[in-house]
């Protein structure tokens, strides 16, 4: 979805930390030994999980979308040098149509893709998850905003 819509989750530094911690709970001792995260968005979750799961083989696969394309179609600006494997986790950081998730599944039809964040349009695509977010809803991630003054209600 776009950001056109009003309608926002808005996710401080701490909550995503939670959140993608809750993650590594649900992969703890399924043995990865590799993780590719999706740049950009999948660098932040891949980096906690890196950590908490203990991997130390970390890659990155580098995407754009294109918005006025065809429906599924995703240049590869790079490419991970890992190969496809079932210990291989794919992070992210959401998903939402599903379209990156997709074309990504077909270039890694083994490894275990996982997001902090999924829409119900996406859903069908990750293996794990944590956190529903309805399809009209922005999330909004924490390095995508400042802190900023606000004025106190009886001055709005
Ligand atoms: O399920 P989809 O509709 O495909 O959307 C999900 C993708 O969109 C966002 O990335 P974006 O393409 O905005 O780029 P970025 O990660 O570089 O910010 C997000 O990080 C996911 O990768
Ligand atoms: O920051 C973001 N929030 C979203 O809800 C979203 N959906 C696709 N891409 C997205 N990026
Ligand atoms: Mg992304």
């Amino acid at each position: 979805m776009s950001l056109s819509t009003n309608k926002m989750f808005y996710v401080s530094w701490e909550a995503f930390h939670r959140a993608t911690k809750e993650l590594a709970h649900q992969l703890l001792g399924k043995n990865y030994t590799a993780i590719v995260a999706v740049s950009r968005g999948g660098l932040v979750p891949a980096a906690i999980l890196a950590r908490e799961l203990n991997i130390r083989v970390v890659d990155s696969i580098c995407v754009a979308s294109y918005e006025h394309d065809k429906q599924g179609s995703l240049r590869i600006l790079k490419d991970a040098s890992i190969e496809d494997s079932e210990q291989l986790l794919v992070v992210d950081d959401l998903v939402d149509t599903g379209e990156t998730a997709k074309a990504l599944r077909e270039h890694f039809p083994k490894a275990c893709f996982v997001t902090v964040y999924a829409k119900p349009q996406g859903k069908p695509l990750v293996d794990h998850y944590i956190t529903d977010i309805e399809q009209d809803t922005w999330i909004q991630l924490p390095w995508d905003m400042e802190l900023a003054y606000s004025k106190p209600l009886a001055d709005k």
